[in-house]
């Protein structure tokens, strides 16, 4: 496997990773291995209580394994002072942990603190956070976090998890307490971020779209963290390795691989054919944030425009359904711009 993006994540590597809890007669994990690449974003999916969690809070050790190792660039995570090893890798979680006693920036210093870093050095860092995740310093960072609201939490959630720049980050559902609409706005956010930090992610998530928008590689977990397909989310939509994976994937694979498949893939309709107006669609948009848009407005057809805001041509319903007709290769959308993307 070839990773084309810039990277500044490490090696992660699972093997025979056991867990079983205290009194508990079956393993909550059973023999899971994986290596996960430099600056992969990996996507764990799998039904509640399958030890997604379990999984992924074994490799920063809230969970100590039964069994097994777990190795990071090479080191081994067992041998190491587990707080030590905390402050190296970014935990984001749903219910987003932010002190509610601290202001905003504070909440962000947390562990640049720890680690002793000078006042000058982490207020620095902080302003440059917050303004990477959108929230602009000087209005946010004396703020406390019931002043925001729970997209502006979680961001914040994100800025404090990558503080140290640590090149492991995990995040249980991170996304999960937000409304549809932000929740969207978030992971469209995060893949920006994505691109040009390059981490070494672990994104626990029950939301197969989810996965499929954000994930370079998803595995599909079953009960006690069996592996039942890990590829690319193109390869599983269009080639689910059992029923298992068929049946989580459910009936809309073709509405679902619309995220995976740029605008330009679909033949443009001319521009006088959309009815103009402030809602555009970039050439940079898949198919499926074109039939966002066009299901959001209700209009039959909408301009498409090129990096330069220069209309190029129009989209229209019919248009997307004629791609998924003609079964055309899937492409890398624009989350892929910055590198080449990666085989399976
Ligand atoms: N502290 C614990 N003691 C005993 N059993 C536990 C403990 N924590 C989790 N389990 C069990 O281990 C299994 C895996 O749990 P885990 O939280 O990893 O699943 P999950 O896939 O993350 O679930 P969800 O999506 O609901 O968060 C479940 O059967 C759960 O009941």
């Amino acid at each position: 496997m070839q990773i084309a993006r810039n990277t500044s994540g490490a090696r992660i590597v699972l093997d025979g990773v056991t867990k079983t809890y205290h009194n508990q007669p079956i393993a909550a994990v059973e023999n899971f291995s994986m290596t996960v690449e430099p600056g992969e974003l990996i996507m764990f999916v799998g039904p509640s209580g399958c030890g997604k969690t379990t999984t992924m809070k074994m490799i920063n050790r809230i969970i100590e394994p039964t069994s097994g190792s777990i190795s990071i660039d090479g080191r081994d995570v067992l041998s190491l002072d587990p707080n030590e090893l905390r402050r190296h890798i970014g935990y984001v979680i749903q219910q987003i942990g932010l002190f509610p006693h601290m202001t905003i920036a504070e909440n962000v210093a947390v562990v640049p603190r720890l680690l002793g870093w000078s006042k000058a050095k982490t207020t620095e860092r902080v302003e440059e956070l917050l303004a990477t995740v959108e929230l602009e310093p000087s209005e946010f960072a004396g703020r406390y976090p019931k002043q925001l609201s729970g997209g502006q939490q979680q961001r914040v959630g994100v800025a404090r998890a990558l503080a140290a720049d640590p090149p492991v980050m995990l995040m249980d559902e991170p996304f999960g307490a937000t409304d549809p609409i932000t929740r969207e706005k978030l992971q469209a956010e995060f893949l920006r971020l994505q691109e040009s930090l390059g981490k070494t992610i672990i994104f626990v998530t029950h939301d197969f779209d989810e996965a499929v928008r954000l994930g370079d590689r998803i595995a599909v977990l079953s009960n006690r963290s069996q592996i039942e397909q890990f590829d690319t989310p193109a390869n599983i939509l269009t080639s689910p390795a059992n029923d298992y994976v068929a049946s989580f994937i459910g009936h809309g694979a073709a509405i679902k691989r619309l995220v995976l498949i740029p605008v330009t893939e679909a033949k443009l309709g001319p521009v006088g054919q959309s009815a103009g107006g402030p809602i555009t669609v970039s050439v940079d948009d898949s198919l499926r944030d074109a039939l966002d848009s066009l299901v959001l407005t209700g209009l039959p057809a909408l301009t498409v425009v090129d990096r330069s805001e220069r209309p190029v041509g129009s989209i229209s319903v019919d248009r997307i359904s004629a791609v998924l007709g003609a079964e055309v290769p899937i492409a890398p959308v624009a989350r892929r711009s910055a590198g080449t993307g990666q085989g399976a």
